[in-house]
């Protein structure tokens, strides 16, 4: 499957602008674009299963594709959504708890990378991940 394996944050691409969107203060941002992210993303069939760890916090998440389910970003942000596959493309659409509003995100494996893209409210970032 084309999302398996472990893969570490190389770069980011806007993610201080789009996390200052998402209402994230200064001293958190400054912590966030550097803290380490590694996910390792397990797909069989229509069910994922993702180990996330990072400088924050380590928590794994099961999901299946189609399936609204929680989530909780690391300052404790809780959102609700789900994945679909389209072609090579995963589509995550989710709603934040607090005030509705929606945030997109995608991935997709380009060469040796995995591109992470994020929308929130107009503003779009990336980080994008190497085979750890
Ligand atoms: C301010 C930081 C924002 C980061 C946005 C993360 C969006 C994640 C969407 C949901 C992820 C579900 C679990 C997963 O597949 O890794």
């Amino acid at each position: 499957m084309t999302f398996n394996g472990n893969w570490k944050v190389d770069r980011n691409d806007n993610y201080e602008k789009f996390m200052e969107q998402m209402g994230i203060n200064m001293v958190k941002r400054k912590l966030a674009a550097h803290d380490n992210l590694k996910i390792t993303i397990e797909q069989n069939g229509d069910s994922f299963h993702v180990k996330e760890s990072s400088n924050f916090r380590t928590v794994e998440i099961d999901f299946t594709l189609g399936v609204t389910f929680d989530y909780s970003l690391a300052d404790g942000t809780e959102l609700s959504g789900s994945w679909k596959l389209e072609g090579d493309v995963l589509t995550g659409t989710f709603n934040r708890k607090d005030n509705g509003k929606q945030l997109i995100t995608t991935r997709i494996v380009q060469g040796d990378e995995l591109i992470q893209s994020y929308n929130y409210e107009g503003v779009d970032a990336k980080r994008i991940f190497k085979r750890a």
